[in-house]
């Protein structure tokens, strides 16, 4: 809910609810409406749902910090042997790849090539860090 809300919402069953997603003409006895299981039935499905989006946004921040630390000791690699930041060849092998999953996943190819293109430019930045100094030191994880 936006907090620029003011008015009551409704539900997914068109039923009015409150800022916390609450019947408000219901009168909390489960007999009364007919509407009640259902809203109960809606909730329980969405909160069920969200309970996995939950954990897969989880697993997605865990396997992007263990990516970064794979990266970043490719940056210190690169920075002590002189090696640029950015490999376009590399990258572009990369994007062919996760468009060939991304298509047999049935998920948009284009967003995935344009989510892989932005972690890609957040390590290239940092990799520039790394190799001008200003970049975490090797094996710092910041926690
Ligand atoms: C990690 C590397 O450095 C850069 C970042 C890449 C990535 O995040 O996958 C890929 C290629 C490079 O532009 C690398 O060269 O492997």
């Amino acid at each position: 809910m936006t907090t620029s809300n003011t008015g009551d919402a409704t539900d997914p069953t068109g039923n009015a609810t409150d800022d916390s997603g609450n019947p408000t003409s219901d009168t909390g006895d489960a007999t009364d409406s007919p509407g009640t299981d259902a809203d109960a039935t809606v909730r329980a499905e969405l909160a069920r749902l969200r309970d996995s989006i939950d954990n897969i946004d989880a697993a997605v921040v865990h396997m992007l910090a263990e990516r970064f630390k794979c990266t970043q000791q490719v940056g210190h690699l690169k920075a002590a042997h002189q090696l640029p930041p950015a490999d376009p060849s590399r990258e572009a092998q990369q994007i062919a790849r996760l468009r060939r999953l991304a298509e047999n996943a049935k998920l948009d190819p284009a967003f995935a090539e344009k989510l892989l293109n932005f972690i890609i430019a957040e390590v290239i930045r940092h990799h520039e860090s790394i190799a001008d100094g200003t970049g975490q030191a090797a094996g710092a994880t910041g926690e």
